[in-house]
């Protein structure tokens, strides 16, 4: 189980996030909507140390992280427990798909080589990339360096995946192909928090959403009942805005 509590984080004068708790369960999809601004990409970047909180605690099962004053070690460790999927792959260019996920488990794991590249084999086939084991990023579609991404994530054996609009930066035809490989590791059970604007998807596949607004949790519960009847009014007005504006797209 992962447990946020109080996290804060301010950018000089910025207060970005105002005291967020949150609770993961193992195994459960949480996606976390709100509009832009709203600090949801600084909440997942606290959760792996990518930026320093200001003030709270996360915990992951047993371990446990005080923000304010973290052990060096407790970083290295938290950083080991959370995968991030990253809105723009960030791939190692100069590295092939194979070796782009056969880092993390030599460098991070210390795997021998042989065994890194057996695990990442399979890891590429799981998420449709069996044939592009030697393709360099430059080579790969978005949608396919994506894929490599989140191969990259799982390989590390995470306690959570965190997904940060994972499908955001795609030409609208590669999206879907990135939701199967999610939808499909999510039946998994593999914890998952994700970030995303796919309204549709978050409803279909997380089991949880959180809505934020203003660095603060607005309101959370099961997608039926956050979709349908939420009880706040400015969920209410950020979900008829995107019904709203995909109406107007389609
Ligand atoms: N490195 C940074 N330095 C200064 N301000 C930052 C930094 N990163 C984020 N911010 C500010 O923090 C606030 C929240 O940003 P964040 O990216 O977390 O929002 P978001 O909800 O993920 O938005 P979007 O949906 O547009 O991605 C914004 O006001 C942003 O300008």
């Amino acid at each position: 189980m992962i447990k946020l509590r109080g996290i804060t984080k301010a950018f000089g004068r910025n207060a970005v996030l105002k005291g967020i708790d949150l609770t993961v369960e193992k195994g459960e999809v949480v996606a976390i909507l709100g509009p832009s601004g709203s600090g949801k990409t600084t909440l997942l970047r606290c959760i792996n140390y990518l930026e320093k909180p200001s003030a709270g605690e996360i915990s992951i099962g047993e371990f446990r992280v005080q923000c304010k004053k973290p052990a060096k070690k407790d970083i290295q460790a938290l950083r080991r427990k959370t995968a991030m999927v990253f809105q723009q792959y960030n791939l190692f260019r100069h590295k092939t798909a194979l070796e782009n996920v056969m880092e993390g488990l030599i460098v991070v794991q210390r795997l021998p080589k042989q065994e890194a590249r057996k695990r990442s084999v399979e890891l590429l086939e799981k998420v449709g990339l069996g044939d592009k084991l030697d393709a360099y990023p430059s080579h790969l579609s978005g949608g396919q360096q994506q894929r490599v991404g989140i191969a990259r994530a799982l390989a590390l054996n995470p306690e959570v995946i965190l997904f940060d609009e994972p499908t955001s930066a795609l030409d609208p035809e590669l999206v879907g192909e990135v939701l199967a490989v999610i939808r499909k590791i999510a039946k998994e059970g593999i914890t998952m928090i994700i970030v995303t604007h796919e309204m549709g998807f978050a409803q279909d596949v997380a089991s949880h959403i959180v809505f934020m607004e203003g660095g603060a949790v607005v309101e959370e519960g099961p997608p039926r009942a956050l979709f349908q009847s939420p009880k706040e009014e400015r969920t209410r007005q950020f979900l008829a805005r995107f019904t709203a504006e995909s109406a107007y797209s389609i």
